[in-house]
């Protein structure tokens, strides 16, 4: 597997935002260094779903950055994305690992090393760990383990291991000295005034 960009853009399909344009800014800044995780609403159809990742995939691809897709691997294949993420309510890692197959980017979610520990002998790729600090993009999270829940994940594997949930730039060092790969945003970028201007904030913090 080519290396991991650092700086992973989940898309904000939220109403009222403009994914692909966020998408569109983050590129001409972040180059191959962004990963773009297509993440829809659950009420979103898969041929929505399908849709945006097409159009994210032809941007992605004059910047040779990695277009993944959240949630739903059958979305991810039939498009052509480099693979998916899982979390508790979706396939389970070894499911989702067979049917990306053994060369697909498989992230899996994970908040404390011994399910880590568990997603990683499942076939996970990298995690997602987190919610590390408090975030107004999902509901129904528990409470955000900070840079030493990082640092404990970060242990107890030997895969990247991307910071998610309320990141911004200035938590972005703490991050790294807990050992995170890189992070994982929605807001910082998608709400900016500026999406180019903050993903250029985050490729600094996290290449500094
Ligand atoms: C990089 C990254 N980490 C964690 C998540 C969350 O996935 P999940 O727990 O399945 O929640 P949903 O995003 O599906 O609501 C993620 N998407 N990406
Ligand atoms: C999907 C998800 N899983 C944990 S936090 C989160 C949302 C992160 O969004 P933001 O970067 O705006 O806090
Ligand atoms: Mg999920």
């Amino acid at each position: 597997m080519p290396s991991l960009g650092r700086l992973h853009l989940i898309t904000d399909t939220r109403p009222g935002r403009d994914p692909l344009a966020v998408v569109r800014a983050a590129l001409t800044v972040a180059h191959a260094n962004l990963v773009v995780q297509v993440r829809v609403e659950d009420s979103a159809t898969d041929r929505e779903a399908y849709d945006l990742t097409r159009r994210v995939l032809a941007l992605c691809a004059s910047y040779q950055a990695t277009c993944l897709v959240n949630d739903r691997l059958h979305v991810a294949l039939a498009a052509g994305a480099a693979g998916g993420h899982v979390g508790a309510d979706d396939l389970p890692v070894a499911a989702a690992r067979r049917v990306l197959g053994p060369t697909g980017v498989l992230g899996a979610t994970a908040r404390a090393p011994g399910p880590a520990h568990e997603a990683v002998a499942a076939g996970a790729s990298y995690l997602g760990v987190g919610p590390c600090h408090t975030t107004s993009t999902k509901t129904g999270l528990p409470d955000p383990i900070g840079p030493a829940g990082v640092r404990a994940v970060v242990d107890a594997v030997d895969v990247p291991v991307i910071a998610i949930g309320g990141v911004t730039a200035a938590r972005v060092p703490a991050l790294r000295a807990a050992g995170a790969y890189g992070v994982a945003v929605v807001g910082a970028v998608s709400t900016a005034a500026d999406p180019a201007r903050a993903t250029a904030e985050l490729i600094e913090a996290l290449t500094c």
